[in-house]
């Protein structure tokens, strides 16, 4: 559940002057206040920013399939917006992508028609308007009639009176009401039910569900953290700056596990000069922690400090073992086969002892011979979907397929290219048990791998279950759901 605490006031401007958000009202307004809505430049335009940068997020991510997490920083920026008017942008563009199937569910209800038949601009707004009503407490009346003046500014009177006729019809219940409504019966199908509760695509929690195996009964809570916008984690670049010193330029907190690790509660951390600099990156506490176990993991004989990353676009996990490496001597050979995204390792490896190459990580053409080699393979991402607001609504179990044959033969070079008595870590941003357990139990059976027991390369983190593998969970961990395999290769091999 969403803590807008945006109090209706606020946005009580439109809310008032529109008196009666329903029909009539509508045609009254028009006549009261014609077009002033959207009026560059005036007080109105200034009040309804936010929302009005929330439409167009999630209009671009409709329209153009863009990413709402890459378009609404820059979207902020661009128009000025900041303060607690980008935290309102950001809360409603976010959480309406994220809830989009519940609130769909809703909306075809009560315009008694399938969403399909509703036009993709005024869908928009009627998702941000039905998200405020749902899960936020942004006062109804409000609510209301900033998504009356959005359609109105831009589509004419008919549309408009159309959103306030449905969105009053949605206003009339309150989330649970409608869940009880309209979700599938929770004794029948309880995992159906709490995928639509929490607004997951049903295959999603069932993988969820599957992977946690026989603490199933975490589901709830693994799809409530799921749902949660999370805090922004920050590496601190080893050999530059400390987490502690990073925290404290931040204001953030040192994060749990990792030793580069330190949590912010939100804002952009692009503008931080620290970022801007490159003494800290964005990344994943759970990424860090993969990144470290490559290093910590036990080798039959000396660490030669030749360390490769199969998979490395777009660099995040390459800095850090660029980094670590370049502390103990060692060297990365950090592979990719788009151009745009080997650019981005270059970028975040300036100055570092790594090597980029674009080629394909199934046959790189790199001499064999390393000690350590990475596999974070590229996968469905169903990990990491709380950071990507949308990525929930656009992924599809076909999608499953194509990503498990890559993985695993992603897994077979990397286990040529290491030395006997070295280590593979394969990991993915993804708990599905097909791209995770399926991929390193195979790799095991079919190369004579041997799956060392990678708890001990995340030392301190509670609650690791049986081994040897990890799987790490945003509700028990507060990390993305990062699963990391260690396979060594048998000396005789
Ligand atoms: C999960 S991402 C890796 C993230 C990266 N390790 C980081 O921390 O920033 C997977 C990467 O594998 C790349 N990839 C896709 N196919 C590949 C292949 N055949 N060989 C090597 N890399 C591949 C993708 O382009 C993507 O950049």
């Amino acid at each position: 559940m969403s803590e807008a605490k945006r109090p209706g006031r606020r946005s009580g401007g439109a809310g008032r002057r529109s008196g009666r958000p329903d029909g009539q009202g509508g045609r009254g307004d028009r006549s009261r206040r014609p077009r002033q809505a959207g009026r560059p430049g005036s007080a109105q335009a200034s009040i309804d920013q936010p929302r009005r940068a929330a439409r167009d997020v999630l209009r671009a991510v409709r329209e153009r399939d863009a990413y709402a997490n890459l378009v609404l920083p820059k979207l902020l920026r661009e128009r000025g917006i900041d303060g607690r008017d980008a935290a309102l942008a950001t809360e409603l563009a976010y959480g309406a992508a994220r809830a989009r199937g519940l609130l769909d569910a809703v909306l075809e209800r009560c315009a008694g028609r399938s969403i399909d038949e509703i036009d993709g601009p005024l869908l928009d707004v009627l998702e941000l308007g039905a998200y405020q009503l749902m899960r936020t407490r942004i006062a109804p009346h409000a609510a209301v009639a900033t998504s009356v003046d959005l359609v109105r500014a831009e589509a004419g009177p008919g549309q408009a009176g159309f959103v306030n006729a449905v969105l009053r019809r949605v206003s009339e219940k309150t989330e649970d009401e409608w869940v009880a409504e309209l979700a599938p019966d929770a004794s029948s199908d309880p995992v159906g039910h709490l995928a639509f509760r929490y607004a997951h695509p049903r295959w999603i929690a069932q993988a969820f569900a599957d992977a946690l195996g026989a603490d199933a009964g975490e589901l709830e809570e693994a799809l409530i953290a799921d749902d949660a916008r999370p805090a922004v984690h920050l590496v601190a670049r080893p050999g530059e700056i400390s987490a502690e010193e990073l925290a404290l330029i931040t204001g953030g907190e040192v994060g749990p596990y990792s030793p580069y690790a330190v949590h912010l509660d939100g804002g952009d951390p692009g503008l931080l000069d620290v970022v801007r600099e490159g003494l800290a990156g964005v990344q994943d506490e759970g990424s860090q922690l993969v990144a470290r176990a490559l290093t910590l993991a036990p080798l039959d004989g000396p660490d030669g400090g030749r360390w490769l990353d199969l998979c490395a676009g777009p660099g995040g996990k390459a800095a850090l073992l660029g980094a670590l490496a370049d502390i103990e001597g060692g060297r990365v050979d950090a592979v990719e086969p788009s151009e745009h995204r080997a650019d981005l390792i270059r970028k975040t490896t300036r100055e570092l002892p790594v090597d980029v190459h674009v080629v394909d990580g199934r046959d790189p053409g790199l001499e064999g011979g390393f000690d350590r080699v990475l596999v974070d393979a590229p996968c469905t991402g169903l990990g990491a979907l709380r950071r990507r607001p949308e990525a929930r609504w656009r992924r599809q179990p076909s999608d499953v397929a194509g990503l498990v044959k890559l993985q695993r033969e992603l897994l077979e070079s990397a286990l040529k290219l290491v030395r006997p008595g070295g280590v593979v870590l394969y990991s993915t941003c993804s708990p599905h048990v097909a791209e995770t357990v399926g991929i390193v139990t195979d790799a095991a059976r079919r190369h004579g791998a041997i799956l060392l027991d990678t708890r001990e390369m995340v030392p301190g983190v509670p609650g690791l279950g049986d081994g040897p593998s990890v799987q790490l969970w945003p509700h028990r961990n507060g990390t993305d759901a990062m699963f990391m395999a260690a396979l060594k290769r048998p000396l005789a091999s």
